[in-house]
Order: structure tokens, then C-alpha cells, then sequence
């Protein structure tokens, strides 16, 4: 028996049948039974059974917050103060966070229970949580393969119902490819939709915190909580946060583009492609209008995407030197030394490959024809998908080509992996919200996910549909 929802707990606490802390108290034995999985770096045991006793009193007083019963886990991104901190690398070794994030502030002030800290690719880069320096998550339907990332602990944690929701983040697909190698539901929202404060850097300009769940109700909630202005981040759009729980009825037909260059791409799977075509079919079948719209830059948004994302990290990972925080070598002999080996000796291999990358693109001889250039083609990936989300409520496509892969399968090629990020960069290079649902499985019984994208601060549309996608198809639900 597992939970599905935030609704389902509460409708058992209702009828007295269930406490928090004895849905903490399962959670606990979860993780424990599941420890091979991998999926937690840290559990807070004794501090989330505090806190359930707590929320209990809470509802019996009548004053429990929003998120009463919502047990959730935290990406190794995220500042939790008193907590330690450390992006999955070792750089950060005994670094303790100072202050929490804005997001898991907002989380907290309305009762939910932080069960834990999960484990992720190095400094959020990587999409099968390979590159994490605890070694990966594993995916609980097989094994021998990974959970994708680089949020792939949250999604584990989600999959294997080790927590009901987990808060990951998405650079250029972390929080979706996982939901869809996981067969969960993950959303990214709109770029500056939810503060970045408390969430490490790693790519400032496409940085975005997003949910993983296993409900698009409960997604809608959670980013209903952490949305919204915050006077610790200037990035953050001041607009109103819509009520998304409470809006999420979808009753007209739709305009729906699904970007045919997507279907026609050679590394796409056959069993991939038939499933995200069945949603199509059934779509229009539903009296949806479902067109194919052509967008001639696929083959230019990976590398876009990674041009500017190592641009970005090798600037914001500068600050970790030896002298401000966790890990400093002990094996320097003068002040360069201690930078050079700390940083070697810290950084994981992808990471150091990602800030060496960036240095090139930013170096003076190379700027132009690398940087600018691919700060041009954001804009063109841009104004384009922005015309055709003028012209539809939604744009679909596979969330990934492939279903979840073997563990060490694209180790050795990091073009093969950054590959897999085909579908997903698009939103994050044009800065728009996107969710993956999970649409069912291949013959192997690995899940596979359908990618919805919409207009910038469309999110309220996009979870309405979403959840009548859901609960329309039987087969769709998680
Ligand atoms: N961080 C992300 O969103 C995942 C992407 N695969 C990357 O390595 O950049």
C-alpha cells in the first residue's frame, strides 16, 4: 500500500487512521529496507519524527499549515540550515549550511516534513546520477540501470516511495529526465518563477528549482508554496503566484504543436516514440487540435545549451578555492599549489571537464566565436519557441530518446549523455515551463515520459492539462 497524493494522507489523518508520525515512521522503514537504491545521502531520522509529532498537534489544534502530512526530500543543492551541504562532491566535505533556501523556508512555514538530503550528479551536472561522488542512485524497476539526474535520488526517492515528493532542480532537464527514467511526474517552472536562494549555482541563467511527485495535484501545491517574490533574489518575477492546486480544471479543447523534428530524430526509440504517439492520437481523439510544427534547431540546442552552461560554471564554481569552504588539500606547499590541488583533488572528473570547457569558450581568442555565438542562437531557439507558444497552448515531445539506460553504458562517451538531453534543454534555454508525465512503459517494463511545454508563467494552464491527461487515461497514472 503506498500514497499517492497529499490528498490520500490526509483523508487517512482525517479518519484517524494515520498520525504523521507514523507515516514518517514508514517512510524510515522504507529507506531502510531500500538502502541499496542509494537514493538519500542523509536521513533525517530523529529530527523528522520531531517534526511529525508536531504537525500532528498542528492538525489536532486545527493549525496546520498547507503542506500537513507532505514528506518530502531535498537534492544536495538545496540549503537547509544546520544541515550539511555538499552539491553530491567531495569540494564541499564538511560544509554546513548557514542559512536555508528560500524554497525549503517556504516548504517548512507550511508543515512539511524534510525527511531527508538526496543524492545527485556532482554539482548538478550529469543525467544519470553517475557523476555523484557517493556513487549512483540506482532505479528500482531494474537495477543494473541508472535513475537518470541529475536529480536521480529525488526521483528514486519518489519511485520507490521513499518520501511522497521530492524538490530537485533543473539546469537543462534534471528534474524531468529522472521523473521520466522513474515513471514519476516532474515540472521545472518558468526561469525566475521560484527563488534561487540557497540553491548552489551551477548554470545562473537556467537554474531553476522543480518538483518531483507522483500527482500533478501535488506539484501544483508545492510550487504554489515556493513560487513568488523573494527580496534574497532579484531574478525573481514579481508577479502574483496563481492558487495551481486550486485551478486545476482543464475544460476546452486545446492547440497542441508536437515538434515533428523531435519524432524524426535517429537516436529516438521506437517504443518511445510509439507511446508518446499514442497520447497524440488520444489527444486528438478527446477533440484536441493536434498539429506537427516544425523547429529546425535541434541540432543546435545541446550544444548551445553546453557552451553556455560550462560558461557559466566555470565562473560560478570559482568560489570553491580551499579557502572559504569545505574541502582544502593537504597536499599544497604555497598558496597556488593549495588552489590547484584542492580543485583537482575535489572535483570530480565531469565537473572538472565542464569548468574547463567553460574556460575555453570565455577565453579571449575563442569568446566570440563560441560564447556570443551561442548567446545568438539562445536568442533564435528563443523568439522561436516562443512564436509557436503563441500560436499553441502546448508544445509535446518525448521528455528523453531512450528509456532508463545501464550504469556505465554512456560513461565513457559524455556526448552520448549529453545527447540524452535533446528534448529537455529547450525549455531551459528559452526559459519556460515544462512537465513530464509518465505514459505508460516499454516492453522491458522501464517507464517512459511525455514532455509538455507552454508559455513563460503558464504553469496554472499547463498543470490543468496535465492532470487531465492523467486522469483521463487510465494507463497514465503513475
Ligand atoms: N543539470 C541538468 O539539468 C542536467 C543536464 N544533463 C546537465 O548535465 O547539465
Amino acid at each position: 500500500m503506498r500514497y499517492t497524493s497529499l490528498d490520500a494522507i490526509r483523508e487517512e489523518i482525517g479518519r484517524g487512521s494515520l498520525s504523521c508520525r507514523q507515516l514518517v515512521e514508514r517512510y524510515l522503514e522504507n529507506i531502510n529496507t531500500k538502502r541499496h537504491l542509494n537514493a538519500f545521502l542523509e536521513v533525517f531520522e530523529e529530527e523528522a519524527l520531531r517534526k511529525a509529532e508536531e504537525v500532528d498537534a498542528k492538525l489536532q489544534a486545527g493549525t496546520a499549515g498547507k503542506l500537513a502530512g507532505m514528506v518530502i526530500g531535498i537534492k544536495d543543492v538545496l540549503a537547509y540550515e544546520g544541515h550539511a551541504l555538499q552539491a553530491s562532491s567531495q569540494i564541499l566535505n564538511g560544509f554546513t549550511s548557514l542559512y536555508t533556501a528560500t524554497a525549503v523556508q517556504r516548504l517548512l512555514a507550511e508543515d512539511a516534513i524534510i525527511i531527508g538530503r538526496q543524492n545527485c550528479d556532482e554539482f548538478a551536472m550529469g543525467g544519470s546520477n553517475e557523476n555523484s561522488s557517493f556513487g549512483p542512485a540506482l532505479n528500482e524497476v531494474d537495477n543494473t540501470r541508472v535513475p537518470g539526474g541529475s536529480s536521480g535520488g529525488s526521483a528514486v526517492a519518489v519511485q520507490a516511495d521513499l518520501c511522497l515528493a521530492s524538490i530537485g532542480s533543473d539546469t537543462g532537464g534534471s528534474v524531468r529526465q529522472p521523473a521520466a527514467y522513474c515513471g514519476v511526474v516532474g515540472m521545472k517552472p518558468t526561469y525566475s518563477r521560484i527563488s534561487r536562494y540557497g540553491l548552489i549555482a551551477y548554470a545562473s541563467s537556467f537554474d531553476q528549482i522543480g518538483v518531483i511527485t507522483q500527482s500533478v495535484e501535488d506539484a501544483a501545491l508545492l510550487l504554489e508554496v515556493m513560487a513568488g517574490p523573494d527580496e534574497f533574489d532579484a531574478t525573481v518575477s514579481q508577479r502574483p503566484v496563481p492558487a495551481y492546486s486550486q485551478n486545476l480544471t482543464f475544460d476546452r479543447p486545446a492547440r497542441i504543436g508536437f515538434i515533428r523534428d523531435s519524432f524524426e530524430s535517429p537516436g529516438l526509440n521506437s517504443e518511445v516514440k510509439a507511446a508518446v504517439q499514442g497520447v497524440l492520437d488520444q489527444l486528438q481523439a478527446d477533440g484536441h487540435t493536434v498539429e506537427p510544427v516544425e523547429f529546425h534547431f535541434l541540432d543546435y540546442i545541446v550544444p548551445t545549451y553546453y557552451i553556455l552552461t560550462t560558461a557559466e560554471a566555470s565562473s560560478n564554481l570559482g568560489r570553491y578555492d580551499g579557502v572559504k569552504y569545505g574541502f582544502r588539500s593537504q597536499n599544497a606547499t604555497d598558496l597556488a599549489s593549495m588552489y590547484k590541488k584542492t580543485r583537482s583533488e575535489g572535483f570530480g572528473k565531469e565537473v572538472q571537464r565542464r569548468i574547463i570547457l567553460g574556460t575555453f569558450v570565455l577565453s579571449a581568442d575563442y569568446y566570440d566565436a563560441y560564447y556570443t555565438k551561442a548567446q545568438q542562437v539562445r536568442r533564435l531557439i528563443k523568439e522561436k519557441t516562443d512564436e509557436l507558444l503563441s500560436q499553441y497552448d502546448f508544445l509535446i515531445l518525448p521528455t528523453t530518446p531512450t528509456t532508463a539506460f545501464k550504469i556505465g553504458e554512456n560513461t565513457k562517451d559524455p556526448l552520448a549523455m549529453y545527447l540524452e538531453d535533446i528534448y529537455t534543454v529547450q525549455a531551459n534555454l528559452a526559459g519556460i515551463p515544462a512537465i513530464s508525465l509518465p505514459i505508460g512503459k516499454d516492453a522491458a517494463g522501464l517507464p517512459i515520459g511525455v514532455q509538455l511545454m507552454t508559455k513563460a508563467f503558464g504553469e496554472e494552464q499547463l498543470l490543468a492539462f496535465s492532470k487531465q491527461l492523467m486522469n483521463h487515461q487510465p494507463h497514465l497514472t503513475a
